[in-house]
């Protein structure tokens, strides 16, 4: 099996609660099909937000490792938040670089200072994304880091990469210092632009196989646009799944990979389908776990708690392996036999029968290996189950007027113009219990 796949298996109604039904199952695919006119004619146009499933044929691996190619480094910091910082962390981790890209993705003073501190900075590429350009935290680290490299006596300006849209406070900078610029693509709200130079640049930078990330997304592509149908398209099955368990219930997500180059995946997916999906009072609250470690912190909750949740299950088919050394030790001799990835291949599917046998729903998603195409592609697969609850659901999948609200009142409360959602701090309600 060389491709991605969704087992739907155990998110059938006859074997959980709540489940869907075969005939729902039927039903839910002729909506699919008329989902699926919208999100191609979408596509077709290069339409705000559907422009997104088309990053596979837009984006030019060479053009992006080229415009890096002057960037010789050992570690690459990103600066950037959201859609701007999730999918370059996730790309770099599923190709092994996760030691040597850094991400400065909050303005936590302690942090920025432990990282500054740890990085040898006359070997770092300093990597600013942001869309809009206009990101309060981004553009402060961005300041913070630039002071760091002049006191340390390296000349950032020889050292920075920018990636953001076409006009706004980062474009202007990275055209007055003459910084290699990359834009983010046209049409692609920031969550949905990891298969972009958003996505790609630090790996770029430390030689990762971008070109086969961008494959992975564009076997993606090629398998939407042959299919039209949950039966036949797994990122279809698993949107349209996770949609219809929705409305019946499971209004929680949790996204369980059984890799640790995966844990930023299930991070950038929690992105991903809040921000999209969390409108209207609809939508699905994403938990972000890690197989095997959550089995023992999270799992009493996914089994035993309440039937609200989706529990998704992903695992690479194949993985580098390490033996368990033999031992005569009694309680312990049976590891012995195996090896690391048997006995996490073993906790994957205990846990998916666990779920199974207390009729909790949950989705098994496989894929070849975790490496440039295989991350492309479950990258490009949950973009387009995304695109399609979306439809489903009748949200306005690549908006997200509450963050942007939040935005404005903290730029108010900075003196940054003015919001009158910054007002709104003012009225907060409070009864404080405790202190004097
Ligand atoms: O890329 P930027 O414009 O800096 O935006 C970074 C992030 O900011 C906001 O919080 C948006 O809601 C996110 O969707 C976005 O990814």
């Amino acid at each position: 099996m060389t491709d991605l796949t969704v087992d739907l298996g155990n998110a059938l109604a006859a074997e959980a609660r709540p489940g869907v039904s075969e005939g729902a199952l039927d039903r839910l695919d002729d909506r699919v099909a008329r989902a699926h006119e919208t999100i191609t004619a979408g596509m077709a146009a290069d339409g705000f937000g559907y422009a997104s499933l088309g990053l596979p044929e837009r984006t030019d691996p060479g053009a992006i490792e080229a415009a890096v190619a002057d960037l010789d480094a050992d570690h690459v910091l990103t600066v950037g938040i959201g859609g701007s910082a999730l999918g370059a962390a996730t790309v770099s981790a599923a190709l092994g670089l996760a030691d040597r890209h850094h991400t400065l993705d909050n303005v936590d003073p302690v942090e920025t200072r432990r990282l500054l501190d740890a990085l040898p900075l006359d070997r770092t590429t300093v990597n600013v994304v942001s869309r809009s350009g206009t990101t309060a935290e981004t553009l402060a680290n961005f300041l913070v880091v630039r002071e760091a490299m002049d006191e340390a006596g390296v000349d950032w300006t020889e050292r920075t990469v920018v990636t953001t849209g076409a006009e706004g406070p980062l474009r202007t900078a990275a055209t007055e210092q003459g910084l290699p610029a990359l834009s983010v693509p046209e049409g692609v709200p920031g969550r949905f632009s990891a298969l972009s130079a958003v996505g790609l640049v630090p790996a770029a930078v430390l030689g990762g196989d971008i070109e086969g990330v961008v494959r992975g997304g564009a076997a993606g592509r090629e398998a939407l646009l042959a299919g039209g149908s949950l039966f036949d398209y797994p990122g279809y099955a698993y949107g349209a799944v996770a949609y219809a368990l929705e409305q019946r219930g499971a209004t929680v997500t949790a996204m369980l990979p059984y890799a640790e180059s995966l844990e930023p995946f299930a991070e950038w997916f929690a992105q991903l389908w809040a921000e999209s999906l969390g409108k209207d009072g609809l939508g699905q609250t994403p938990a972000r776990a890690l197989g095997a470690t959550d089995q023992h912190s999270q799992l009493q909750l996914y089994r035993g708690g309440r039937h609200d949740k989706l529990v998704t299950l992903v695992r690479p088919r194949e993985r580098a392996d390490m033996a368990v050394p033999a031992t005569d030790v009694e309680g312990m001799s049976y590891l012995g036999d195996a090896t690391l990835g048997e006995l996490l291949d073993a906790e994957f599917e205990a846990t998916e029968a666990s779920l199974a046998a207390a009729d909790q729903p949950n989705i098994r998603v496989e894929l070849p290996r975790v490496d440039g195409p295989g991350i492309g592609r479950l990258l490009y697969e949950m973009e387009a189950a995304c695109v399609l609850a979306g439809e489903l659901l009748g949200v306005e999948t690549f908006a997200q007027p509450a963050v942007e609200w939040g935005k404005r009142a903290a730029r108010g409360l900075l003196g940054g113009g003015e919001f009158p959602e910054a007002e709104a701090v003012a009225e907060k309600t409070t009864r404080v219990v405790g202190g004097e």
